[in-house]
């Protein structure tokens, strides 16, 4: 049987007699980002921390690839970006990650290589000579991602990558952590579900330490019906809901907030759906913004049944 990437077991932690985490019991196999939610203070630090080795568990048990984390075993299989990854101010970058690979055990010409290797996956070749002062935040957050990604780590934590980037560079992290998704399984703490929902097939919501049920996969409604959630222009709800309500295989439309509406409907119709929606605003002069197939995160994560 093959050996799950990450096991938790009734896995707590307690700070000063309070549970962070409270008897997780989860298992996660390794593939495409695997995403970690929830409100601030719901344990989602805690929880990477356990993982990375960082912060031992007050109960319960934690294996990565099988092994406790920080076994020796999975030195150079498991990396993390914390938080708050600092870097040194008086050496230059290329210094810091060549240090960094050399501690992974590489002689100083292949670190010298991998160095530059990681750099250039996070396009920052250009500033390897320079001294962590000339990086803007979000170019430090991508030197930090990069020393997450020495020594081509199966599993890389990332606790909050884009937190605080403007658009531009939240792209920027978006777009390598996908790159670099074929190469390692990366599990990704964030708030932002828009994010997380491009980004990651699996989700795990964590509410005051509690792991919540999996709503983000599939479950037995989901296999017997579809959604469409749609972004209109300003137009009229009550109208809106009616007119697509009465199309053929529609089981239920909903409008969760405004200007958008979520149609279930019956997978036998599925090739027709869009081109039936599509007619229906366009005959009565409405105009969308956006058609996706699915629920948005949100919906799944906070409004399912
Ligand atoms: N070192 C600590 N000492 C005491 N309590 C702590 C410590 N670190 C975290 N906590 C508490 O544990 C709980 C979980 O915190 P944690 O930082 O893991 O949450 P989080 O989900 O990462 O929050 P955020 O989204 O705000 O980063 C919170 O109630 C927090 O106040």
């Amino acid at each position: 049987m093959k050996t799950p990437l990450i096991q938790c077991q009734q896995l707590s932690h307690v700070y000063s007699g309070k549970f962070a985490l409270n008897n997780l019991n989860f298992e996660l196999n390794a593939g495409e980002p695997i995403g970690l939610v929830g409100p601030n203070g719901a344990g989602k630090t805690t929880l990477l921390s356990i993982l990375s080795g960082f912060l031992r568990p007050t109960s319960g048990t934690v294996r990565l690839f099988g092994y406790s984390p920080g076994a020796g075993q999975l030195i150079g299989k498991v990396s993390a970006l914390p938080q708050d990854a600092k870097l040194d101010p008086s050496f230059t970058i290329i210094e810091q990650l060549v240090f960094y690979a050399r501690l992974q055990g590489l002689t100083r010409q292949q670190a010298i290589l991998e160095a530059s290797r990681v750099l250039e996956a996070v396009t920052l070749k250009d500033i390897a000579r320079n001294k962590p002062q000339v990086l803007s935040h979000g170019m430090a957050k991508r030197v930090a991602i990069a020393q997450a990604l020495i020594g081509k780590p199966a599993l890389v934590l990332l606790d909050e990558p884009t937190a605080g980037l403007d658009p531009v560079n939240v792209r920027t992290v978006r777009s390598i952590i996908a790159e670099q998704s074929s190469e390692a399984t990366f599990v990704i703490s964030s708030h932002d579900l828009t994010e997380l929902d491009r980004l990651c097939q699996q989700v795990l919501l964590l509410e005051n330490g509690i792991l919540q049920p999996e709503h983000a996969t599939a479950s037995d409604q989901q296999l017997t019906t579809r959604f469409i959630t749609l972004q209109m222009e300003t137009c009229p709800a009550t109208q809106v809901m009616a007119k697509f309500q009465v199309l053929a295989g529609v089981l239920q439309v909903t409008n969760p907030q405004k200007n958008e509406f979520i149609v279930a409907y019956n997978p036998d119709v599925e090739s027709k759906m869009d081109l039936q929606l599509m007619q229906c605003i366009n005959a009565n002069d409405w105009h969308y913004r956006q058609l996706s197939h699915g629920k948005t995160l949100e919906e799944k994560l906070f409004f399912s049944e």
